[in-house]
């Protein structure tokens, strides 16, 4: 089971998910999130990682969220940062996601494109059918009238029961170490992807439940 543990903003605590065994860190490139990280930042600590060369740190995904930001923006942080997937939060449509996918290859075809959607009810799950032959990965987050994301709140995990799009699929929101293996009973999703479940405060990652975390998802799954 794929894990990606969102909303970095420490090299140390990067280094330390990594380690512990997760596939993915998500930085978050949202202006407006209390998990925002400049992409200098972001570059910083992934120069860091990267440089030992060493096994954790070489097949990690490093996955931008961004959240209804133009494709030049998308692409001059992907080529200045180091990160080598991008995360779609907000309003992209089927055929932004497209035109995204195009100007990434050029810049490297392994960089993989996730499309996030925020699902209020069935009728948004549908909606999961027009990207999934355009992405590499449709995740589903819950929805919040105010807050993009990072919001705590899961979804009815029971409407996903029979969830089955023609790509990967990770589901997210208000994932913890105390829910992750009912969370998967019932979804049984490809991969899982958590923020403030494992959090002290927004950007400031509890590693204890961090690793609890991945623990419990290695167990299940
Ligand atoms: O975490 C944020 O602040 C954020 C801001 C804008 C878009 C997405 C954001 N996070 C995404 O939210 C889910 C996890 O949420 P949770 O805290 O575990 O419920 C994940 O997909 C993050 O990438």
């Amino acid at each position: 089971m794929y894990i990606k543990i969102c909303g970095i903003t420490k090299l140390d605590q990067a280094r330390a998910i990594a380690q512990m065994g997760a596939d993915a860190l998500g930085f978050i490139c949202v202006p407006s999130s209390p998990r925002y990280i400049s992409t200098n930042t972001i570059g910083q600590i992934i120069f860091s990682l990267t440089k030992s060369q060493s096994e954790q740190f070489v097949d990690l995904d490093l996955i931008g969220v961004f959240l209804n930001t133009s494709t030049a923006e998308i692409c001059h942080a992907m080529e200045s940062s180091g990160l080598n997937a991008v995360q779609l939060h907000g309003d992209e449509s089927p055929e932004f996601c497209d035109r995204l996918r195009s100007q990434l290859d050029l810049i490297n075809p392994q960089i993989k494109l996730i499309k996030a959607l925020r699902v209020k009810d069935r009728a948004g799950l549908e909606r999961a059918k027009l990207y999934s032959d355009i992405v590499d990965v449709v995740l589903l987050d819950a929805y919040d009238p105010q807050i993009a994301g990072g919001t705590g709140k899961a979804i009815d995990w029971q409407m996903l029961r029979d969830f089955c799009p023609n790509c990967d699929w990770w589901l997210a929101g208000g994932l913890s170490p105390e829910n992750v293996a009912e969370a998967i009973a019932l979804t049984s999703p490809q991969g899982l992807d958590v923020s403030s479940g494992v959090e002290l405060s927004a950007g400031d990652k509890d590693l204890d439940r961090v690793k609890r975390f991945i623990t419990s998802v290695k167990e299940y799954s």
